[in-house]
């Protein structure tokens, strides 16, 4: 076996060998997929993941805009059209300056696998840009989301492409978007999630991939008979995803101890609490600020600079920040220190090393095709809302997240499950989001 996946490896090596995060991606899936594949004629010798790690489409793009000393300024757009055999392309758009080929392939490979594993007919894209969003003014801002989807608009459409919101990109941006996009059009249709509430947004998209990393958790818990009442939480990242996580875990009574951003880390001893949390939203989302402001306003709290929160003592880590942020030596201090469950809000943000090491000691460990897929399925929820002309409560909203949280736990656990009843929630991910699309592929033909 370790040979088919070698040569299957090297296959895909050849012709990305200069996209790093992407192999990775690929490796990962590779390793628990190709096992099941020659087990299982229906998919054996069809190319199916071969097939799979081929973008249907790459779109690469020059965005021109002026900033406001007049300079104009080129930044390359893209949008990644990776998979369709279930559904309209769906992913996020994210604005760094880090993005390019490599990442958002590997961001959108993975989205192919979390779409399929949400149970709503999705398909996976990712797009973005090399435009830094820090420190420009809203003004710049709106004039790059214009160029941005001046070109964009082509290729997408609520029946074809749907983005939605990553990093660097939130409601602000899909509200330029979308406006440049309605203006081009002369359309109003539901082309972009995370919308506004006024204009076609869903309640409890913004909320819903932190909510919904807990709520896996919660259901990993579980199996344990245990829970979050009382336990301690370390969480990376203080933007989207990392917000509503800790929100969630206040709220069930757990105690949040850090949140981070690229520059460092704040730990609080005595919890980041309800208000303490408004105060970083505030912070994050309207000063557009640094996390290590939060010492100057709760002094007890310590700042660690250019630190990754892993080596503080929890029960339970949710990386929230980005892609390979947490690597094996991080996983084992979190073991050391007697962390029991990872739950992923980013995207691949442990290695694949890392992951090893979890599996290794027989933690609860949810890669984040799994337990960050609460946020795409909202997404979903709200196309159907804006399909049905229709707006649903937030209750309503959040029960269907739940339900959808656990059904992909159920999924996991059922292509998970090993003998000794340990559950490898990345093998079960990875073939349960395989197989609905494997088997759409195959219904299709060979296009
Ligand atoms: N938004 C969503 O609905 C979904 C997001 N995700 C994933 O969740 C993660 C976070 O996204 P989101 O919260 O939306 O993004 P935001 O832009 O809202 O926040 C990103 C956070 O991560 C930090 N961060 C970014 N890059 C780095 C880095 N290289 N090192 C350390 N910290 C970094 C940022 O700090 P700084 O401000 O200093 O850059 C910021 O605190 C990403 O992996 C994203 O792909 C997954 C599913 C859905
Ligand atoms: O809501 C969406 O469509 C995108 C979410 C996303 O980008 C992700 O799941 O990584």
């Amino acid at each position: 076996m370790k040979e088919i996946i070698a040569e299957f490896l090297d296959m895909v090596k050849e012709r990305n060998g200069h996209e790093p995060e992407f192999l990775q991606a690929v490796e990962e899936v590779a390793e628990t997929v190709i096992p099941y594949i020659v087990q299982h004629d229906i998919y054996y010798g069809k190319n199916v993941l071969l097939r799979m790690v081929e973008p249907e489409r790459l779109v690469s793009f020059r965005v021109c805009w002026v900033d406001d000393d007049g300079e104009i300024q080129v930044n390359r757009g893209y949008r990644i059209q990776m998979n369709s055999a279930i559904g309209p392309y769906k992913g996020g758009l994210r604005f760094h300056p880090t993005v390019n080929a490599s990442i958002l392939k590997f961001l959108a490979f993975e989205q192919v696998f979390k779409n399929s594993l949400t149970t709503l007919p999705m398909g996976g894209g990712k797009g973005g840009s090399d435009f830094d969003p820090k420190g420009k003014s809203d003004n710049e801002i709106m004039r790059f989301c214009h160029a941005f989807m001046s070109e964009l608009f082509r290729h997408i459409g609520p029946n074809t492409d749907i983005p939605a919101g990553d990093i660097g990109v939130g409601q602000r941006e899909i509200g330029f978007l979308f406006g440049k996009y309605r203006k081009l059009r002369n359309e109003f249709t539901g082309v972009l999630t995370g919308k506004g509430l006024t204009w076609g947004g869903s309640l409890i998209r913004p909320e819903a991939t932190g909510y919904g990393t807990v709520y896996f958790a919660e259901n990993m818990l579980r199996t344990k008979n245990d829970n979050f009442e009382g336990k301690t939480v370390v969480i990376s990242g203080s933007g989207n995803v990392a917000q509503y996580a800790a929100e969630k875990c206040i709220v069930i009574g757990a105690k949040v101890v850090t949140l981070s951003d690229s520059s460092g880390y704040i730990y609080d001893k005595d919890g980041i609490d309800a208000d303490k949390l408004k105060f970083v939203m505030h912070l994050k989302n309207v000063k557009r600020g640094r996390i290590k402001e939060y010492v100057k306003e709760y002094p007890e709290a310590k700042f660690v600079k250019g630190k990754t929160p892993w080596s503080e003592k929890c029960d339970i880590a949710l990386p929230c920040a980005t892609q390979n942020e947490l690597d094996i030596e991080d996983a084992k201090a979190l073991l050391a220190n007697g962390c029991m469950c990872v739950s992923e809000g980013a995207n691949m943000p442990s290695t694949n090393e890392a992951i090893k090491e979890f599996h290794k000691a027989r933690i609860l460990f949810a890669p984040g095709k799994a337990s960050n897929a609460g946020g795409v399925a909202t997404s979903g929820l709200e196309m159907t809302q804006n399909s049905l002309r229709y707006k649903w409560t937030r209750e309503e909203v959040d029960k269907k997240l739940r339900e959808i949280m656990q059904d992909i736990h159920n999924s996991c656990t059922e292509y998970g499950q090993e003998d000794d009843g340990y559950i490898d929630y990345v093998k079960g991910a990875n073939i349960a989001g395989f197989v609905k699309v494997a088997d759409a592929m195959l219904a299709q033909g060979v296009v």
